[in-house]
């Protein structure tokens, strides 16, 4: 039976990320092997011609499950018949900024991207924000989206989460697929929480096997936190590639589902769980099944981690005051 192409968008397809993810989408790892797509490249009029340059090379890979390619500086074009949209365009920051300092800068962007979708999309879009700053970015998009679920918007913590694996695995000697139930909680930002109290490895409580507070405090949780800032230091750049994969990691498995007794980490609208005000974009532990997510429910959240939590929740419930005064949402 030949399956109908999943019209999926990108926006900022002519950047350093969009560089990596394109070819990637088109080769069947976002949503399967057997899942033919549509890309639809939205960029800025500048963009356009290097959007044109990556459209004739993702041509020249003659991937068998691309079925077209569009190229739009407008945003009502780009997100028509989106059943998939990975809203990545937006200004990266560069040394010495925090992620935060974007708020104005980006704002602008993703209200008219979220009106756009929620005037054009397909009824089944799902939204994935990786422009910086994330979480507030895919709370303004989700405010002028009022006919979208609210849930079908989301940000990208998935970075962080790959990364806290690979600094957990390098610690322990594990293998990083042994290393299971690690959850980022709140912002994607230096604030965020990489929390190993409920994560296992090899089956074995991560924390207890780790067994060294001050490694946890005074390394792990900063190394994760702060590795955007060390990529853009060594690299003098931010991360590209491993936020490409780490987009299409979160899509995979919000689209193809967690593995039994995992669960996986996602920027997503707060239900009010484990203390997070309603409506935040909050990253939380989630499994996934049938293109849906959910909290999950009933961990045990001890004072170290309390702490942790509340405080870059603190930090979003700012960003969107923030963004409430400058009449972003
Ligand atoms: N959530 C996460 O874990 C991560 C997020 N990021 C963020 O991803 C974003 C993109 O990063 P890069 O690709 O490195 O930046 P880049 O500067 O290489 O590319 C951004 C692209 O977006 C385009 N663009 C700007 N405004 C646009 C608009 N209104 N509509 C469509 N396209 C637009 C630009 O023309 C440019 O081609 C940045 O905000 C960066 O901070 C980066 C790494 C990880
Ligand atoms: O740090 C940045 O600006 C880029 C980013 O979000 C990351 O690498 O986590």
């Amino acid at each position: 039976m030949t399956r109908t192409p999943v019209n999926v968008t990108v926006t900022g397809a002519a950047g350093q990320i969009g560089y990596a993810l394109l070819f990637r989408i088109a080769s069947g790892h976002l949503l399967g092997a057997d899942v033919p797509v549509k890309l639809r490249l939205l960029e800025i009029p500048q963009g356009l011609k290097a959007a044109e340059g990556t459209a004739m090379e993702l041509d020249d890979c003659a991937f068998p499950l691309l079925k077209g390619i569009d190229i739009t500086d407008d945003p009502n074009v780009g997100f028509a018949g989106a059943n998939v949209a990975l809203l990545v365009g937006a200004r990266p920051r560069t040394k010495g900024m925090e992620r935060g300092d974007l708020l104005s800068a980006n704002g602008g962007i993703f209200k008219p991207q979220g009106k756009a979708i929620n005037d054009n999309a397909a009824d089944d879009i799902k939204v994935l924000v990786v422009g910086n700053p994330a979480n507030t970015n895919a709370l303004i998009a989700q405010a002028a989206a009022p006919d979208v679920p609210a849930e079908r918007f989301t940000a990208m913590t998935r970075l962080d989460h790959n990364r806290a694996i690979s600094q957990l695995a390098a610690k322990t000697g594990a293998a990083v697929s042994d290393i299971k139930r690690l959850t980022i909680w709140g912002n994607h930002s230096a604030t965020q929480y990489p929390d190993i109290f409920h994560a296992e490895i090899a089956g074995k409580n991560a924390a207890e096997t780790v067994n060294d507070e001050a490694w946890l405090a005074d390394t792990f949780i900063p190394t994760v936190a702060k590795r955007g800032a060390a990529i853009i230091e060594a690299r003098g750049a931010s991360s590209a590639a491993s936020a490409a994969n780490a987009a299409i990691d979160h899509v995979h498995t919000w689209v193809n589902g967690t593995a039994e007794g995992d669960w996986t980490s996602m920027g997503i609208p707060s239900d009010g769980s484990y203390g997070v005000p309603e409506g935040l974009i909050s990253s939380f532990p989630v499994t996934t099944k049938d293109g849906r997510y959910e909290i999950v429910q009933g961990l045990d959240i001890n004072e170290f981690s309390r702490a942790r939590i509340d405080a870059s929740v603190k930090e979003l419930a700012e960003e969107r005051d923030a963004v409430r005064g400058l009449g972003l949402i």
